[in-house]
């Protein structure tokens, strides 16, 4: 039986007291990636930081291994738990091997998940492109051999390109046992890595299936629950169609 990681029971989560995410049940267990998705506003980011541990819940709790209170998120981080936002967490003045030396992340580590970092490692991370900054940022996370990995639109705004080569080395982690739990606009993209979804609309799970389940009731999904997001991912679909 597979470990499970990551447990919400019954959580509440919101700002102020008021709620957005209205009692929803999930679960990451090793091994597997599962995609959180959702129109705008649906609660996903508030979900993932609630999950993440900087925001507290407003009812229900939250277990990392089987353990609530699991602390503050440095304390998570130590027990093997790696958040990556859309906001690229470099520092921009530092070098990419400073970035990653920091991070306490042997190069070698990082250069095995992304080859390319290998030409970079002299460059100043503010002078990398997106993709390239994310590759440091989610290289850095995945060579700290995290259990778990909470990603909020790890490929926002980046090439089609990049955000297949980000969503696969998320795969070939889950591949080695960790669980990933992913918010992602690229529907498509992250179907053909994912093991499963969960779909969030009005701040509660509208659905939840294998992520062939979804795709097979993908189109319905979408105009009934994804809509602001469907003509980027039926354009996309068909761009990861031409890539192979
Ligand atoms: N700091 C905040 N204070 C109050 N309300 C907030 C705050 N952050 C988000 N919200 C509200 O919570 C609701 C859900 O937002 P959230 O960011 O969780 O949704 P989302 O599904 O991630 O959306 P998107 O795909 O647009 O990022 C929205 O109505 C948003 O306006």
């Amino acid at each position: 039986m597979p470990e499970t990681l990551l447990e919400a029971r019954g959580l509440r989560a919101g700002y102020a007291g008021v709620d957005i995410v209205k009692g929803i049940d999930l679960h990451v267990n090793e091994g597997e990636v599962v995609a959180l998705l959702g129109a705008n506003g649906a609660g996903k980011t508030t979900t993932m930081l609630t999950l993440a541990g900087e925001l507290s819940p407003l009812g229900g709790e939250v277990l990392f291994q089987g353990h609530s209170k699991a602390g503050a998120l440095h304390k998570r981080a130590r027990n093997g738990l790696s958040f990556v936002t859309e906001e690229r967490s470099i520092f921009s003045n530092l070098t990419t091997r400073q970035n990653l030396s920091v991070g306490r992340v042997d190069p070698d580590d990082a250069i095995a998940i992304f080859p390319e970092l290998q030409a970079l490692l002299g460059r100043r991370a503010g002078l990398l492109s997106g993709g390239e900054q994310q590759m440091l940022t989610l290289s850095r996370a995945l060579s700290r051999a995290p259990k778990l990995l909470l990603a909020d639109e790890l490929s926002l705004g980046l090439a089609p390109k990049t955000v297949g080569r980000l969503l696969r080395a998320v795969r070939a982690a889950a591949d080695r046992g960790v669980g990933a739990l992913l918010i992602e606009q690229h529907v498509h993209r992250v179907l053909d890595i994912a093991d499963r979804v969960y779909l969030l609309h009005h701040g509660r799970i509208q659905f939840e299936g294998t992520a062939a389940e979804t795709r097979a009731s993908l189109d319905d999904i979408q105009a009934a629950y994804l809509s602001s997001g469907s003509d980027t991912s039926a354009a996309e679909f068909a761009e990861s169609d031409s890539a192979g």
